[in-house]
């Protein structure tokens, strides 16, 4: 029977079989770990005696709650906050115990979870992959089945190397043809999430499939997986291909020469087979799609950049009308308003998202000779340490730097505002992150979300601008 990409990875990890008391229980090829969903798993290993199963198949990175505050004249990224150093002293200490490799804080390879796991090539197709983290999906890039687990999982997977869990349904999100210049991948999840809702993939692994899709790099495809669970969904897919295969050649962790020829084979074999069918078809055209913004205080929010702000009188249902009204509230917004020209405070780039090279590349190009808009702050905050050390090799900083932004260590940042990063009440920012929440960025802090192309367009004018319009 024809499959598709998931059902391959789903069977060929499928320990036992789901049954009337049980759901099914998969083996985890790769658990990342980071600060601050693990405490708790390790104590739960302590008090019950048991040991890491996998240790080889575990990879611990600090990003959090890790500061991104320039190195001090020691080389030593200074840690300040008590509760902070605790978690991660904490880390240092549960990973020595039981074995597993960290990427400490400032070290060669540290970095947000995301980002590291497919850089040092421990992320490939046909896997499951685990994390106590919603943006897991990002990995789903590769092909590989990520998601993220909560924190007794994380305990269980730590002890067993496997996870009881429900099938999910599978969605086919097809975009066919060409992006227009000054349209990315992020304005391509952001124009789905906005015609799904935050609730639409609940319950489905989302497979991206179509010209559109096939035509993006590694990172742009990172990008689209990252926020599959702000749609709701389990995990977001793209079967790989030569893109793939070319991005993970020689990788650090990457399989090496024959082994390297039979991995690529069967990897070969995963993408969906011909006639196999979905639960659910969703359908894009890349070509009507413009840069989007979000408005709101949910990811689903979100219009193309020349949009005006929907009113909430003109939506017929009564909680959905309450909730755009109080989205629009805390944002400080008017219905029908336009977006463009909306002064902004900060511009955040960064995050799981958003912080790989290619994202500094394209940021940095429009950035070039100019300077940010005068009291506006802009954080560029590499995703990992190997990002930055590129960055730095093709001499992206200088040009951060000369325009009036702070170039900053790798880690989440002003994406969570759980390091020193983050807004102040009523502040406004263009962020390249994944989440607008209320406080997301810091108390009373208020998020639009965008591309790094739309981000640095707003720094340099100081206001929500058409990117598309000084390309
Ligand atoms: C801290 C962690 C549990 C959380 C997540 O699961 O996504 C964070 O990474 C986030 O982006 O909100
Ligand atoms: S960068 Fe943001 S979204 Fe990504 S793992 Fe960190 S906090 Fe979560």
């Amino acid at each position: 029977m024809a499959k598709t990409l998931f059902e391959k990875i789903w069977d060929a990890h499928v320990v036992q079989a789901a049954d009337a008391e049980s759901p099914a229980t998969l083996y985890i090829d790769l658990h990342l770990v980071h600060e601050v969903t693990s405490p708790q798993a390790f104590t739960m290993l302590r008090e019950r005696g048991l040991t890491v199963r996998r240790p080889d198949q575990t990879l611990a990175t600090m990003d959090h709650s890790t500061p991104t505050t320039p190195r001090g004249a020691d080389g030593i990224i200074p840690v300040t906050d008590e509760i902070a150093r605790k978690q991660l002293n904490q880390l240092i200490q549960n990973c020595s115990d039981f074995g597993i490799p960290l990427y400490n804080l400032g070290t060669e390879n540290q970095g947000i979870v995301h980002v590291i796991g497919p850089e040092q090539g421990y992320t490939q197709p046909g896997m499951t992959i685990v994390c106590g983290d919603s943006h897991t999906s990002t990995h789903g890039a590769f092909g590989a089945l990520a998601f993220g687990i909560g924190t007794s999982e994380v305990g269980h997977v730590l002890a067993t190397q496997c996870l009881l869990q429900q099938k999910p349904q599978t969605a086919e999100i097809r975009i066919d043809g060409t992006l227009r210049p000054g349209v990315t991948a992020k304005d391509i999840i952001l124009a789905i999430i906005a015609k799904i809702g935050v609730g639409g993939g609940t319950g489905y692994v989302l497979e991206y499939t179509g010209s559109a899709i096939r035509a993006l790099s590694m990172e742009e495809r990172m990008t689209i997986c990252n926020m599959s669970i702000e749609g709701g969904a389990r995990a977001g897919l793209i079967a790989p291909d030569e893109t793939t295969f070319a991005w993970l050649k020689d990788r650090p962790h990457t399989p090496k020469g024959e082994a390297w020829d039979a991995a690529v084979a069967y990897w070969r074999t995963l993408p969906s087979d011909e006639g196999a069918t979905y639960d659910l078809q969703v359908v894009l055209n890349a070509d009507e799609l413009a840069p989007m913004i979000t408005y709101g205080t949910n990811p689903g929010m979100g219009i193309p950049v020349t949009g005006n702000v929907p009113a909430p009188s003109d939506l017929a249902d009564d909680s959905q009308r309450m909730a755009l009204d109080k989205a629009l509230n805390y944002m400080g917004l008017q219905p029908n308003q336009p977006l463009i020209g909306q002064k902004v405070d900060v511009v955040f780039l960064g995050s799981c998202t958003n912080s790989r090279i290619s994202d500094l590349r394209a940021a940095a190009k429009l950035l070039d000779g100019k300077k940010v808009a005068d009291g506006l702050r802009m954080l560029v905050v590499p995703g990992s340490q190997q990002v930055k050390r590129q960055a730095e090799a093709e001499g992206l900083d200088q040009i951060f730097r000369a325009a009036g932004a702070e170039w900053r260590e790798a880690g989440c940042s002003m994406c969570i505002a759980m390091n020193g990063d983050q807004l102040q009440p009523g502040q406004y920012a263009v962020s390249t992150s994944n989440r607008n929440f209320e406080g997301r960025q810091g108390k009373g802090g208020r998020t639009f979300l965008a591309s790094p192309l739309t981000a640095a367009a707003t720094a340099i004018n100081g206001h929500i601008v058409d990117v598309r319009e000084i390309l």
